[in-house]
């Protein structure tokens, strides 16, 4: 299934600088491993903000949920999911 996500990114101005950066890196490697297997298809940055659209291809809701909740930044991301279905006027199948 596909789904489209927006996630904003949230990080406090607490969090101590080193810590926010091994999160970043973190993330980098984890979003790069997902993009590698195929689950996440697209990633957008959104201009001017700490947000991104993304595309995930996965089997279903909880494998998406496992997908997103394992992202290192996911303690300070605001997210929002989009089930996306076959549009009859599309030509690509997806
Ligand atoms: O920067 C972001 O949009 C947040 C997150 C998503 C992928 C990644 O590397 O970081």
């Amino acid at each position: 299934m596909l789904y489209m996500v927006h996630m904003q990114v949230n990080i406090p101005a607490s969090l101590p600088k080193s810590e926010a950066d091994r999160l970043k890196a973190e993330e980098k490697a984890y979003a790069q491993k997902l993009q590698q297997d195929g689950r996440w298809r697209h990633l957008w940055r959104i201009a001017g903000q700490y947000a991104n659209y993304s595309v995930f291809d996965v089997a279903g809701n909880d494998e998406l949920h496992e997908v997103l909740s394992s992202l290192p930044l996911y303690p300070y991301m605001a997210i929002s999911v989009t089930p996306l279905a076959q549009h009859p006027s599309a030509i690509a199948t997806n």
